[in-house]
């Protein structure tokens, strides 16, 4: 049976890409901290993905087993030795750290087997794997790394699936809206997998995906959590949270289609279907998730700045892009451990401070102080 390597037993590891490979006959292998789950996943073979629906139709997951990397390094190395996949689905921070072991199992792999390793992650930030790619390199010795290019392929892509925070302690099973895309970008032939889409340039998918999906979330994440809501489709079914929604990917909207030539019709269609997913209330999608780490997410190349940025090079609106960065800059949730530092350093220093460190923005430019005015009217 084929083999396949998934960092991170979460809930997009099991509930969108751990259960494609099982789905097209693959044998995973979770590799994860979290000894529990690691566990159970030997325990039990198997779980199921839940859709969130009216029906709750389920799909049984089978073939999968479970490593802890901390304590069964080893064995790691042993399966990255067989697997044709290595995926990752961890949080763009935690790939320095999982990097050292993926180096060792390709360099005891490299020695052993001619047969071809793809290795994607599937994080929301762009070129995760080219970052990825990069953490491993430093861990290579020379010889590695002179065999690496015929033998480890790296591909960049694209994960769409919302999964909340399941609320079934002890049990591997996850709900997950209906939909998914996976996009990867790659010009090789690689072995199918059911739900996988292959393009020969992400660029367009991948900011399409982030700056639409991803800055909608979060702008209805940041003000449905200054408005005291729990849930995503809570807070959007506030009319001024909708109107905000609706403004900000106007904005994302008019940049991406200057951009890449998106036919302006279709990409009105494909907010209109974001905004429905994002209605879903069997989802019962936490804001808090959502707004989750606002340093990540407040970053140079994330779903706030970088569209903004861009836009205001391209001579567009930005101003509602402005409030959004402003509300993420207000998510004072003393549970995350980014929102609490983030106000920490907003009280000790400055907002435009915290956006020259933070985003990368000068601290004298348009969009800062567009922020700013944003923040204090938001404040009061
Ligand atoms: N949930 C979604 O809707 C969704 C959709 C698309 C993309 N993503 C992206 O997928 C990634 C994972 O998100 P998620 O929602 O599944 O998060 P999650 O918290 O459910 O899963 C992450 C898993 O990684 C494990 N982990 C953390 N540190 C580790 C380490 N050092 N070694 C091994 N395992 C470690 C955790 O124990 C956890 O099981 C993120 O990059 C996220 O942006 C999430
Ligand atoms: O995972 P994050 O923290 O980057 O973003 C939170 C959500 O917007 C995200 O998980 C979405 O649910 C997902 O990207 C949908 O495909």
């Amino acid at each position: 049976m084929k083999q396949a390597v998934h960092f991170g037993a979460g809930n997009i590891g099991r509930g969108f890409i751990g259960a494609l490979f099982s789905q097209s006959g693959y044998h995973v292998t979770f590799i994860d901290i979290a000894d529990q789950i690691i566990q159970q996943l030997n325990e039990e073979k198997q779980y199921q993905v839940i859709l969130a629906t009216d029906q709750q139709e389920t799909m049984t997951i089978d073939n999968v087993s479970g490593l802890n990397n901390m304590t069964q390094e080893k064995e790691v190395i042993d399966s990255i030795q067989q697997a044709t996949y290595l995926t990752t689905a961890i949080g763009p921070n935690i790939l320095p750290r999982i990097a050292p072991l993926i180096a060792k199992g390709i360099t005891n792999r490299i020695k052993a087997n001619e047969e071809k390793l793809y290795i994607i992650a599937c994080e929301n930030q762009i070129s995760a794997t080219d970052l990825l790619k990069g953490y491993i390199l430093e861990h290579l010795d020379e010889d590695t790394k002179a065999d690496l290019d015929a033998k480890v392929y790296f591909f960049n892509s694209a994960v769409d699936r919302i999964v909340p925070i399941q609320n079934n302690q002890g049990s591997l099973d996850v709900l997950v809206e209906p939909y998914h895309e996976w996009v990867v970008e790659t010009s090789e032939s690689i072995p199918p997998i059911e739900g996988m889409k292959i393009v020969s340039d992400l660029a367009p998918f991948i900011e399409r995906k982030l700056f639409t999906v991803n800055t909608g979330h979060a702008v209805i994440a940041y003000l449905g959590f200054l408005e005291g809501k729990a849930t995503i489709d809570e807070a959007l079914a506030d009319e001024k949270v909708e109107a905000q929604v609706h403004a900000t990917l106007t904005e994302t909207g008019d940049y991406l289609i200057k951009q890449y030539g998106l036919d302006r019709d279709e990409h009105n269609q494909y907010i209109n279907k974001i905004l429905d997913r994002f209605k879903n209330s069997y989802l019962n999608d936490a804001v808090t998730r959502v707004g989750r780490s606002p340093l990540r997410k407040l970053g140079p190349d994330d779903r706030l700045v970088r569209p903004a940025v861009e836009a205001n090079k391209a001579g567009l609106s930005y101003t509602n892009l402005a409030k959004a960065i402003a509300s993420a800059l207000l998510f004072d949730f003393k549970e995350d451990e980014e929102a609490v530092k983030l106000q920490a350093m907003i009280k000790e220093h400055s907002v435009p401070h915290v956006l020259k460190e933070v985003s990368g923005l000068d601290e004298h430019s348009e969009i800062t102080q567009e922020v700013v005015r944003q923040y204090n009217a938001l404040k009061k």
